[in-house]
């Protein structure tokens, strides 16, 4: 899927627009100009994100670090949007890592607090900002692993999902999964298909409706993530990863490209016919309720 959005935001001119609308891209752009990285090995830092980039092997490193548990507020998505497209914008860079400086956790996911008695206005800015970082992964010109270096619930189990690879941390303390459904709300549908992206259909299944929280070792077993290590040796094992990944010809990268966004095509489809009878359904019952 990652790769499909590759493929549609550098060849579909059509749907680089439709997917710029729904993003509502460059409100990260509009806060802060991007600045291109001209030092062989640089570190930029926000307040919430530290980025450390090597020219020489064109490997960024993000690092989140919005204590306690990296949640994903409007000013953290925000200034990850920013990092992100400063990087994209230096072709010099070709693979991003991302982890977490916190102990324990990746990321809480969505940030509870930024979605609870806010405005409709923050809601909306809010709501996008979630959405646009899921676009600017997925779509990035980047290989990205996510060097999941603890618990990644909901929201944090989405941000891995949307990297090209996942390594974690074998600590049974830990878990990872889309567990919305526990919280008494539904994971919208593109988490969905992210997730079936990753595991496949049943897996997804299983894991939305139970709200399932997995261990390392049964992440690893239904394929949410790829690797686990030793905690000390996430970080390294994701740049020496990366070197394999990046020692793949673009061009494969573009076929492969094709064929999943074919997929991700059919995929859209049937949502948007799923949404117009889903409407057509709620309307009969409207009015079979006004007779
Ligand atoms: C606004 C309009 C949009 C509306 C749309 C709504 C529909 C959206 C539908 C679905 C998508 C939802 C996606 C989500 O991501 S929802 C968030 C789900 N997250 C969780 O369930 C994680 C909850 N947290 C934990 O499980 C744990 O905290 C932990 C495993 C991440 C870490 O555990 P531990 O190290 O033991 O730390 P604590 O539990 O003690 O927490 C420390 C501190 O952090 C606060 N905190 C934790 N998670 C969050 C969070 N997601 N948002 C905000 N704050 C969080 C926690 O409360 C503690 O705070 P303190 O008491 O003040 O110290």
């Amino acid at each position: 899927m990652k790769m499909a959005l590759r493929a549609c935001l550098r060849t579909k001119p059509g749907l680089t627009a439709l997917l710029s609308q729904l993003s509502c891209s460059g409100h990260a752009a509009a806060r802060r100009a991007p600045a291109l990285v001209a030092q062989r090995s640089s570190s930029s830092t926000s307040q919430k994100i530290k980025v450390d980039f090597d020219q020489s092997s064109g490997v960024a490193v993000m690092h989140m670090q919005s204590p306690p548990v990296n949640s994903l507020s409007l000013e953290f998505l925000t200034d990850v949007c920013i990092a992100l497209e400063k990087l994209e914008m230096d072709k010099s860079c070709r693979g991003l890592v991302v982890t977490s400086s916190q102990p324990k956790v990746f990321s809480a996911g969505l940030d509870i607090l930024d979605m609870y008695g806010k405005s409709p206005e923050h809601c909306a800015e809010f709501w996008k900002a979630v959405q646009e970082m899921w676009l600017k992964f997925y779509g990035s010109n980047m290989i990205t692993i996510a060097a999941v270096n603890g618990s990644s619930p909901a929201g944090g189990c989405l941000l891995s999902m949307t990297c090209d690879y996942r390594i974690m941390a074998d600590n049974p303390r830990y878990s990872i999964g889309l567990n919305e459904t526990k919280l008494g709300i539904v994971a919208p549908f593109w988490f969905k298909d992210t997730m079936v992206n990753t595991v496949g259909h049943r897996a997804t299944e299983m894991a939305l409706q139970l709200g399932l929280l997995y261990s390392p070792a049964e992440a690893l077993k239904i394929g949410l993530v790829d690797q686990l290590v030793h905690e000390d040796q996430v970080l390294t094992t994701a740049t020496e990863t990366m070197t394999k990944w990046l020692a793949i010809p673009g061009i494969l990268n573009i076929s492969y490209t094709c064929h999943f966004f074919h997929l991700w095509c059919c995929n859209l489809v049937c949502t948007i016919c799923s949404c117009v009878c889903q409407v057509i359904a709620a309307k009969k019952i409207h009015l079979s309720q006004d007779f």
